[in-house]
């Protein structure tokens, strides 16, 4: 099958782009409406008094800042999921993000790219500014061996050196917490020093008393409040009655509010100050970590493009384009896709779906990017030959000499069943079959990939094609999409993603 422009981007991207409507992923549906708490359905979430898109970012926070810059350690790794029990780590933020993010995991995509994606997307949904996402971390197998997460407890000056051990000196401290502590609230449930039981109401099950009026909205009303003395006043961490837990008034006072009043003076471009310092801080990674490029988002994308055999043996490539279209334009009706000296006319679905990113910001309203899907199914007997697709003036690459029939490739429990079609008549010996798994890990919800090998064994042909079979073992059922690779002579020829029944994509 083909990822355009490659697996891990295909897939990341997916999640960036497709928010809302047709296709929209699942990733963003958790966190809509951004006061969603996705861990419970129905009433009880709603009276939870908990918020998925403010507990992925305190995720966030907790991996990141026992990060040592200066040693090159820690940072955000996921190894918070070893470090749950630790009592800087209260509350139920880490297991219920994990829990949600750990069917996405997969070769392509480590629970660390996930636990800065969260953030990323509570961001660009929830009302902040565009924020770039770089892939490519790495999970850690271990527990960090650094502590130190700051706590309401913790005094100001052990505080700071928490942050300046990751990289953040006095002033980005404040701006960064006043950033996170935009969203969400602190809770009777993990914090009953901070917030008494008097919070824990039929309509807020676990007593969370917000840092502002808006827990669901990514705005500057923390510091407004905080500074005006009014609605929730900067939140519990600075009212509570309980003086030592008084962190985010200890922080803020640290430089008498200077940061907080700059804060404040920036009005919109607060989210942009938030943009740099939430990025600096999940960028923060390992030494022996390098990350890649922002993924952009595609104009035009092709989406689960594959060469597949019908149920009368024809050979068919299918699929699906989508377009893009910024906020201010109108979407296309039809496209034209030329294959094999052909002009094929493309139709829309009916359906759109709706981005943040092409978003336009008018005056307090957003009006957002539209996606346009376009499928397409071509069963010509010469398509096989079919080198490239182009689509205005793009060319994407095909090759249909060799590749992972996905209809009859299955996975059923820990038994993976895959067929190959090899145009020329080459011995199913020239090739071999690699697979990686994501399967349970002790110690921590983000799963480990396990990778395996196997040989293919000749299969009756069809229609031109030598067929070849494998059949591999797991040693566990998976997590996640486990990837199936086929190489000829060693090299990568084909890459199929099967679903166990359980992904969330
Ligand atoms: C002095 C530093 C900080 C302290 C002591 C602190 C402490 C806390 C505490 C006690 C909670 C309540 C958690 C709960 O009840 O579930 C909380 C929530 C939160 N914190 Fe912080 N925090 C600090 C800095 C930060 C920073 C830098 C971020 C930036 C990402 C952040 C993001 C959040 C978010 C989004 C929530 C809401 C979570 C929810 O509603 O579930 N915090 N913080």
């Amino acid at each position: 099958a083909f990822y355009y422009p490659d697996v891990q981007t295909s897939l990341l991207e997916h999640i960036l782009v497709d928010n809302w409507g047709a296709y929209a992923s699942n990733f963003s549906s958790a966190i809509t409406p951004c006061t969603n708490y996705v861990t419970q359905i129905g009433e009880a979430a709603r009276n939870s008094g908990r918020t998925t898109a403010a507990q992925w970012m305190r995720v966030l926070f907790h991996d990141f800042i026992t990060a040592n810059v200066s040693a090159g350690t820690g940072g955000v790794d996921a190894s918070i999921g070893f470090e749950t029990a630790r009592g800087e780590n209260s509350g139920s933020a880490f297991n219920d993000s994990f829990t949600f993010w750990r069917p996405f995991v997969n070769e392509f995509v480590p629970m660390a790219d996930l636990v800065a994606l969260g953030t990323v997307m509570s961001n660009n949904l929830c009302g902040g500014h565009i924020m770039p996402y770089r892939p490519g971390r790495k999970d850690a197998n271990a527990a960090d061996p650094t502590t130190g997460v700051p706590a309401p407890e913790t005094d100001l000056e052990e505080t700071l050196v928490f942050f300046e051990r990751a990289g953040f000196d006095q002033t980005d401290s404040i701006k960064l917490t006043a950033c996170g502590h935009t969203l969400g609230s602190v809770h009777h449930g993990g914090f009953p020093d901070v917030v008494d039981d008097s919070a824990v109401t039929p309509n807020n099950t676990n007593g969370g008393v917000n840092f502002d009026t808006t827990r669901g909205v990514f705005d500057t009303k923390v510091v407004e409040e905080y500074l005006a003395w009014t609605g929730q006043k900067g939140g519990p961490l600075v009212t509570t009655a309980n003086i030592t837990a008084q962190s985010d008034l200890r922080l803020y006072e640290s430089d008498k509010n200077v940061t907080m009043r700059d804060l404040l003076g920036q009005g919109e471009s607060f989210k942009d100050t938030c943009v740099d310092l939430l990025g600096r801080a999940m960028n923060t990674v390992p030494g022996s970590v390098e990350l890649k490029a922002p993924i952009a988002p595609l104009t035009v994308k092709p989406i689960n493009v594959t060469f597949d055999f019908g149920s009368d043996g024809r050979l068919f490539l299918s699929g699906r384009i989508r377009i893009l279209s910024g906020a201010n334009d109108s979407n296309p009706k039809s496209l034209d896709l030329h294959i094999l000296n052909r002009d094929i006319k493309l139709e829309a679905e009916s359906e759109n779906g709706r981005s943040a990113w092409g978003s336009n910001l008018i005056g307090t309203s957003t009006t957002y990017g539209t996606t346009t899907y376009f499928p397409f199914s071509i069963d010509d007997p010469s398509i096989g030959k079919a080198k490239s697709f182009s689509i205005a003036g793009q060319t994407f690459s095909l090759q249909g000499e060799s590749f992972i029939v996905p209809s009859t490739s299955t996975l059923s429990g820990t038994t993976l069943n895959i067929i190959v079609a090899i145009q020329q008549s080459r011995p199913c010996n020239d090739f071999t079959l690699e697979t990686a798994s994501p399967e349970v890990r002790q110690g921590t919800l983000a799963p480990r990939i396990v990778e395996g090998t196997a040989a293919f064994q000749k299969a009756p042909g069809l229609s031109g094609y030598q067929l070849c079979q494998s059949v591999a073992q797991l040693d566990q059922e998976s997590t996640g999409l486990v990837s199936v690779k086929l190489l000829e002579s060693g090299v990568l020829v084909d890459t199929l993603l099967v679903n166990g029944g359980k992904a969330g994509w």
